[in-house]
């Protein structure tokens, strides 16, 4: 454990331990074979207050940091990859930008939903709106005390197991002036919440890895969200893109600790099977090819998980824009080097689907793609070094690239 945790994050992470160990280990192979939501995963986590932990004291939760929540993800990624997901949604991203940007009635509504067991759903993505997620066109047009939205959102991890969800939409006014990029809390499900007519789930993508957990479309036709359902950060809606993406800095440090925890889980059975494994009358841990290996392994999950405690050590509130990129960016791509390293270690016995090695090299995959691609982050960390703008479109450098970075 790179940094020094107190006593009370020691606790917590053995806790976290115990919970996974217990029976979220055992049910990870069948999570995967079935592609079912482990809600029994949930459940646990919800009865060992794994679930809404960052959530204030004043909320219910116990006023954990985002420190706290990257140890329990790691331990749940290290033996389940969607169980770390789960965890890093129900702790970071949406759950912490309602917690900070909200209204009273939206915390209270968030934190109850949140804690009851659920991993709310960030929905940002939309097919025309990938990495370029400023160009959305989700829109909320305000109508009296309501907006209404239409649009169609992709690739939205939970959708049609969350209650909670964020969306992120382009506001008009009543006159259809733009005002910017806000977000809206959606209800699905929820005792004493009404339906959102309008509001629905669509086509589950077919995915990779982490198939427990759906990655759907959120279809938005006519949907009216009580004007109080908005949420505004601080700065406005001309700033709401990017006071939403800063609280969006908490979930990528938390996908990149899924990341490396799936490696950590890797690496561990790797180390185990060089020990156990005898070819030429010797361990195989003995031959110093895999030596080597084992020892880069090493290194690249201890220097991977110091970047993240670092990055999720800073927030204030939320995790610093640029060490949370760097350290999504190293934690993903280490975790594809190193869970296929590990599959090497087993030989045949890693490409066979009865162990979990094959499992954890497509878990891992994802990482240097969702919540912001590895190149993107790459061009957000080069413009915060370099002290520069970088626009994407044809005509962005046109005077932009003279202003300074945003701080
Ligand atoms: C930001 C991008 C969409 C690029 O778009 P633009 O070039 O149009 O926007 P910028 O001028 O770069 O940014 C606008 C504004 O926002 C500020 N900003 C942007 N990102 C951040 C951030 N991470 N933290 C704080 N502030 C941020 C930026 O500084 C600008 O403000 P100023 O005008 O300078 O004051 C693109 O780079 C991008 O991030 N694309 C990736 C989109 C993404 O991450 N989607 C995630 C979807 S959710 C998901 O995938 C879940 C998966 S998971 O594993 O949980
Ligand atoms: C498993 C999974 C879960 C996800 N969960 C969510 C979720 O819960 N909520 C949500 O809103 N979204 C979610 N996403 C969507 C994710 O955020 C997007 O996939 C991601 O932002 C990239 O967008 P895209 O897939 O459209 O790729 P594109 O933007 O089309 O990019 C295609 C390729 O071009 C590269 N590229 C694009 N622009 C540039 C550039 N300017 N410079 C260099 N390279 C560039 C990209 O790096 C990539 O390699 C999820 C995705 C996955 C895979």
């Amino acid at each position: 454990m790179p940094i020094k945790l107190t006593p009370e994050q020691a606790r917590l992470r053995g806790l976290a331990r115990e919970v996974a160990e217990g029976s979220i280990r055992a049910r990870a192979a069948e999570t995967d074979r079935t592609e079912a939501y482990p809600w029994e995963n949930l459940r646990e986590m919800t009865r060992a207050g794994l679930i809404g932990h960052t959530i204030p004291k004043a909320y219910g939760g116990a006023g954990g940091s985002f420190l706290d929540a990257v140890l329990i993800v790691e331990e749940m990624a290290r033996v389940c990859g969607v169980s770390g997901r789960i965890a890093v949604e129900a702790n970071m991203g949406a759950i912490s930008a309602v917690m900070q940007y909200g209204t009273e009635e939206q915390k209270q509504l968030a934190a109850r939903i949140v804690l009851a067991g659920d991993k709310p759903a960030i929905c940002i993505t939309e097919p025309g709106a990938g990495s370029a997620a400023t160009e959305m066109t989700t829109s909320a047009v305000r109508h009296g005390n309501t907006y209404v939205l239409n649009g169609r959102k992709h690739w939205i991890t939970g959708a049609g197991v969350s209650k909670l969800h964020l969306v992120f939409a382009r506001v008009f006014d009543e006159a259809g002036q733009e005002q910017g990029i806000g977000g809206f809390i959606i209800a699905r499900d929820v005792p004493g919440v009404p339906e959102t007519p309008g509001f629905r789930i669509g086509r589950r993508e077919p995915t990779m890895g982490l198939r427990g957990i759906p990655e759907s479309e959120v279809i938005l036709e006519d949907a009216e969200v009580p004007a109080s359902m908005a949420l505004r950060p601080p700065g406005g809606w001309r700033r709401g893109f990017a006071e939403l993406m800063d609280a969006y800095n908490s979930q990528r440090v938390g996908a990149g600790t899924v990341a490396l925890g799936i490696a950590q889980g890797a690496y561990e059975l790797a180390l185990d099977h060089a020990g156990a494994r005898e070819q030429f009358g010797r361990p195989i841990a003995e031959f110093q090819g895999l030596q080597w290996m084992l020892a880069d392994m090493s290194i690249q999950l201890n220097a991977a998980r110091l970047s993240l405690h670092d990055a999720a050590a800073s927030a204030d509130p939320f995790p610093d824009p640029l060490l949370a990129a760097q350290a999504k960016v190293l934690a993903s791509e280490m975790a594809i080097r190193v869970t296929n390293d590990a599959l090497q270690v087993f030989g045949a016995r890693g490409y066979s689907r009865d162990l979990p090695l094959e499992r954890m090299v497509r878990d891992a995959r994802m990482f240097t793609i969702g919540g912001g691609t590895a190149q993107i982050l790459r061009t957000q960390i080069a413009s915060r070094i370099l002290g520069r703008k970088f626009p994407q479109g044809r005509d962005g450098y046109r005077g932009e690239a003279l202003r300074p970075a945003a701080e």
